[in-house]
């Protein structure tokens, strides 16, 4: 099958954003800055992915919004800046990218890779490669394949997460569901371990918790929308549930919070190891269905 094409195009300040629509009208968006996704939308033209009304579109700030990739570090937990350092640099298009043994025929999509530079050797000495495929697929899901080669001569570890910020109708109509009976650190309380016993999810204050040894599934139902987004992974074997509430983030409107919740797949409480010429793969897969 023929590789749809894709355009290659300037968006805010300047930066290279690449833009894929398939036959259906359905579209994603991708800055090279970051391989950060930006957008992400259905056949009707319904942004489905959620950027902060204060966007900051100035390197080396990251881009609140879309899909930030954290890597090699989730948040404060070693002595990388918070969340690693691949959402502040330049990605460049893969030409060439090793075959994916599950790719479907399905033609939309963009390969792209970030190849460790000599100055990110000095904060984090370990050679890498980080492929990342963005995939619109038949309906109309979007599937983030990420593919994380070790080329140097010792093994490395890393943490990492996929940080989408999910469009909602409102914080408050939501739940996310399949975390209960699950264990979770809770960010507000130092990464305290708790038991999460609820049937689901809802959202009243700020939330920030690691859930453990998750399900590959995880549903946000929206019940104004009548809206569930599927949050599929694979690879990942932590999820990140956050909202922030009206607690002060510089670059986010203040009203925004009421629009969005992060649900990211992460690897955080063990720590992934690569061995030399090895490469670790992890899936993010999501689509919007109608609830049942
Ligand atoms: O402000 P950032 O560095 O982009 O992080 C944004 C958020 O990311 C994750 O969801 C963490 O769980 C939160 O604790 C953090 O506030």
């Amino acid at each position: 099958t023929e590789h749809r094409p894709f355009e290659r195009t300037k968006g805010i300040n300047g930066l290279e954003k690449i833009i894929i629509h398939d036959r259906r009208g359905r579209s994603f968006e991708v800055y090279l800055y970051g391989g950060q996704v930006s957008s992400w939308k259905n056949e009707h033209g319904e942004e489905l992915l959620v950027m902060s009304s204060k966007a900051i579109f100035d390197p080396p700030t990251p881009i609140r919004g879309g899909i930030p990739i954290l890597f090699p570090q989730y948040s404060n937990t070693g002595p990388l800046p918070s969340h690693g350092f691949v959402r502040n640099r330049f990605w460049e298009i893969d030409t060439n990218p090793p075959q994916l043994p599950s790719s479907s025929s399905y033609v939309a999509w963009v390969d792209l890779i970030l190849r460790s530079s000599q100055d990110d050797l000095k904060i984090w000495p370990h050679k890498f490669e980080y492929r990342l495929r963005i995939h619109l697929g038949p309906e109309g899901d979007l599937t983030l394949t990420s593919r994380i080669k070790n080329i140097d001569v010792k093994p490395f570890n890393f943490t990492m997460a996929l940080h989408p910020y999910f469009s909602v109708s409102d914080i408050s109509e939501i739940q996310v569901e399949g975390l209960q009976n699950l264990n979770y650190l809770d960010q507000q309380k130092n990464r305290a371990r708790f038991t999460d016993h609820d049937k689901a999810i809802t959202f009243k204050s700020q939330l920030d918790r690691i859930y453990l040894s998750t399900p590959n599934e995880i549903r946000i139902v929206d019940n104004k929308k009548k809206k569930t987004i599927v949050v599929y992974k694979e690879g990942q074997v932590d999820s990140v549930v956050w909202n922030p509430w009206e607690k002060k983030v510089v670059d986010l409107g203040a009203e925004d919070y009421r629009r969005f919740v992060t649900v990211e797949s992460a690897a955080i409480e063990k720590p992934i190891t690569v061995k030399p010429g090895e490469e670790w793969k992890g899936i993010l897969q999501m689509t919007v269905v109608p609830s049942s």
